[in-house]
């Protein structure tokens, strides 16, 4: 089932909570909407599920209007993070719960239930504890259960929002991977709220980065890292720095001095230039793009880190070292930058260039 949403607008007051966003999400495909708190990705999700009336803008699925629909009659299938399970109920009535609440006309026969029952208890790896009660599963199972519920109604759309994020790390890890093979056996279309980067790029076939009700970019996991649309996801996914620079006339320059970047592709007047830790190497000084000090230098695992200070800011920029590499705090060095972007200081983005 195609999912178009048409620019959504949604107001809490006069906080707009989305301001007109548009998404188009294939049939079959596993979205993230990642995003800080507070920008917007769990109103999106219950717009979606229809909890949540939008005050414009349209939501289709398939070709019909979601809008036009009450929740009941929307076919999807909602987790949340703590999706309380029915206490009272065992396992397996859990389960099988949006199935008897059907109208009679579409309600399977009760051996037909038993049988969707037990499949999707194999499908979660929970076989074998159907007569179990909540209480008596870990926080990972619980969440096992609530998605086999989820399943049970065979839902066109099947909504996740945060469903892991009350569990401990290590199982957050085992459930993601999992998730993900689920998905790839029922092909269900999915959207997927997450504050979490690593399990947005992990699971998702393209990742939508929200910030204060503003879709920012909508891509691959490899085009969210490698091609930053707005210095919003530059910051916000993975590691970088930023340095005031200005530009004019397509020459960037820091401190009065041209900097070597080739032509720049940005309006005239103050910018920053983004570049992530690994796509900086070291050179002699006076060679490469600018001369830096090194201000800090640490061991961080499989790397070693360097802070180095740019510029009469003193601007920091961070550098991925081999754990080899022999410098020392205090040292001058020249910096070269593989891949960089460049945006202009405040407001839209300009573009985003490759040395
Ligand atoms: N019922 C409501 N009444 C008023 N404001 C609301 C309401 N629901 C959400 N908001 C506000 O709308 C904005 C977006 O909230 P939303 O829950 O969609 O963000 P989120 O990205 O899911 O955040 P989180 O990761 O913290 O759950 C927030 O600033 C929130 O305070």
């Amino acid at each position: 089932m195609d999912l178009k949403i048409r620019d959504v607008r949604k107001e809490y007051g006069s906080f707009p909570a989305l301001n007109g966003v548009s998404l188009d999400i294939r049939s079959g495909e596993l979205v993230a909407l990642l995003g800080p708190s507070g920008s917007g990705k769990t109103t999106l999700l219950r717009a979606i599920a229809g909890l949540e009336i939008p005050d414009s803008g349209q939501i289709l699925f398939g070709d019909e209007d979601a809008l036009a629909k009450p929740v009941q009659e929307r076919n999807v299938g909602f987790v949340f993070q703590h999706y309380a399970l029915f206490r009272h109920m065992k396992v397996f009535d859990n389960i099988a719960f949006g199935l008897r609440v059907r109208g009679r006309a579409r309600r399977p026969a009760e051996a037909d239930i038993r049988r969707k029952v037990l499949e999707l208890l194999d499908l979660v790896q929970l076989k074998g504890l159907e007569n179990r009660y909540p209480a008596q599963l870990s926080g990972g199972q619980r969440q096992r259960v609530a998605l086999a519920r989820a399943l049970a109604i065979e839902p066109q759309v099947l909504l996740l929002d945060e469903p892991f994020g009350a569990l401990d790390a290590q199982v957050r890890k085992e459930l993601r991977r999992w998730l993900r093979e689920i998905h790839n056996e029922t092909g269900h279309t999915t959207v997927f709220v997450t504050h979490d980067q690593e399990e947005a790029l992990e699971l998702a076939d393209r990742v939508a980065i929200l910030h204060k009700g503003d879709l920012q970019q909508v891509g691959t996991p490899d085009a969210i890292y490698d091609e930053p649309a707005t210095p919003f996801v530059y910051a916000f996914i993975g590691d970088s720095s930023s340095l005031p620079i200005d530009v004019r006339s397509g020459e960037a320059t820091l401190d009065g001095r041209a900097l070597p970047l080739g032509r720049v592709d940005a309006p005239d007047g103050p910018a920053r230039l983004h570049v992530r830790p690994q796509d900086v190497t070291f050179v002699a000084p006076g060679e490469g793009v600018a001369l830096g000090r090194i201000a800090a230098l640490r061991r961080l695992g499989a790397f070693r880190r360097a802070d180095v200070e740019v510029g009469a800011r003193r601007s920091r920029i961070e550098v991925r070292l081999p754990p080899e590499a022999s410098f020392s705090e205090g040292e001058e060095v020249g910096l070269a930058f593989e891949r960089f972007a460049v945006f202009p200081a405040e407001g839209a983005p300009s573009v985003a260039c490759a040395a």
